[in-house]
């Protein structure tokens, strides 16, 4: 990462690892300014932050010096694809050391993303928002807090050198303005860096509300079968009548309801008041020769099968249907349009669910297969800071349990 304080590096750096992981890239954050802190609590004032303070200078390229050889460890032999090293890294000279640490030494590929951002509006909610919060300033009043950070943006102001093509043309990098208004990129090297790009010209930080819910309660959900394409049972009737009351209660504005094109799921958002696509993506996981089967008719068919699956829930794959990690690619282009969205309301599977909501929430592979996500719930997503407040909000109507836990013995 490149840029001054206050631009917003480290909610990229998180928000762009957590989209990686869940694509399957196995990324880390190595941020700067905890590792500072893990070895110096000497941080009193701005004063730390001064180019001619000689003893800070040194702490400080120290610990740099620590972030990048454990990032160069984490992809050395940590099993990681990406590190991404969260700094200011705003002079040539600590650039150079990373071309040269990870470029000369360790032939990996370097990618810088600048965040270049002059709204004292933004940058003063910045500071509000996640700086003045942060252990540098424990104790202090939010006014001191926020005038001591503020010089010390101008302590690196004296030394910034944002990236620059007539300095930087052999370098790959991404300038990101104003929060996403205006793009430089500059020299392009390989098909991450182009994922990367796509994905960080598409994210915005409007505030903005995601619901997500599976279908009303179903035939074939009453009968424990899987898959298929069923109507509403009695009472996922009764869940989307209260399913469109709790929309309107909501007022959400200019809200968009997103179904898959399995009827369950557009009975089920039949009665809200909003614009309706359906997207083939957000059809449930394909149960292949299984589908239509109980979980039961499954182990006594296809015992290996069904061993097999609670063994690598998020691999296993379903003889001529899918796996969860078949499910996340599938979804990954329904991911990108829901960033670019503001309030939208998903109406989709258990499956799926998982899948999206484990993206949202930067759970594991391992984890995701098994989450809760029980019918007649409606699950509330609002960006906040670096992540996401998540609430669970069950409609009071009846329904079937679906879920099955990961078996105790595997
Ligand atoms: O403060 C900021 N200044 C400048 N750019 C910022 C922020 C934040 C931000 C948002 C929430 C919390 C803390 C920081 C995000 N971006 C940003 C940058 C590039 C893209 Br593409 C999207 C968002
Ligand atoms: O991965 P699990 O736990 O079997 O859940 C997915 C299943 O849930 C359902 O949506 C409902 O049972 C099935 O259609 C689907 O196969």
């Amino acid at each position: 990462m490149v840029g001054l304080p206050a631009r917003g590096k480290t909610y990229i750096s998180k928000k762009l690892t957590r989209y990686l992981n869940w694509i399957g890239v196995s990324t880390k954050v190595f941020n700067v300014g905890e590792y500072r802190r893990a070895k110096t609590n000497k941080y009193r004032s701005h004063e730390f932050f001064r180019a001619d303070n000689r003893e800070a200078q040194d702490i400080r390229n120290s610990v740099a010096l620590l972030a990048m050889e454990d990032a160069a460890r984490y992809l050395e032999d940590g099993g990681g694809e990406v590190a991404v090293v969260d700094a200011t890294n705003t002079t040539r000279r600590r650039r150079e050391i990373l071309v040269d640490m990870f470029t000369v030494k360790r032939n990996f590929k370097l990618f810088f993303v600048e965040s270049v951002c002059d709204e004292p509006r933004i940058i003063e909610a910045n500071i509000l928002e996640v700086k003045v919060c942060s252990p540098d300033y424990e104790g202090m009043d939010k006014n001191t807090a926020l005038e001591d950070f503020l010089k010390r943006i101008e302590h690196y102001k004296q030394e910034y050198e944002a990236l620059d093509y007539n300095y930087d043309k052999d370098i790959s990098f991404i300038q990101i303005f104003n929060q996403g208004e205006r793009f430089i990129v500059n020299k392009l090297a390989g098909h991450l860096q182009s994922r990367v790009v796509y994905y960080l010209m598409n994210i915005h930080v409007l505030p903005r509300t995601i619901y997500l819910t599976r279908h009303g309660e179903s035939l074939m959900n009453l009968q424990g079968r899987i898959g298929g394409d069923s109507d509403l049972s009695e009472q996922g009737e009764s869940y989307a009548i209260e399913l469109a009351k709790f929309v309107k209660s909501e007022n959400i504005p200019n809200l968009k309801v997103w179904t898959s094109e399995l009827k369950r799921t557009i009975q089920s958002a039949r009665y809200i008041d909003a614009p309706k696509e359906h997207w083939k993506a957000l059809n449930e996981i394909d149960a292949g020769i299984c589908e239509g089967m109980t979980y039961e008719e499954i182990q006594d068919q296809y015992p290996q099968d069904f061993a097999l699956r609670d063994q690598d829930k998020y691999h296993y794959r379903y003889p001529s249907g899918e796996s969860y990690q078949d499910l996340v690619a599938r979804l990954e282009p329904v991911i990108l349009e829901l960033e670019r969205q503001e309030n939208v309301m998903v109406v989709c599977h258990q499956a799926v669910l998982r899948c999206l909501l484990a993206y949202f929430q930067d759970k594991s592979a391992d984890s995701l297969p098994y989450l809760k996500v029980p019918l007649h719930t409606v699950i509330k997503l609002t960006p906040v800071a670096y992540g996401c407040r998540v609430e669970f909000v069950a409609l009071d109507i009846p329904a079937v349990n679906t879920h099955r836990d990961r078996p105790v013995n595997v």
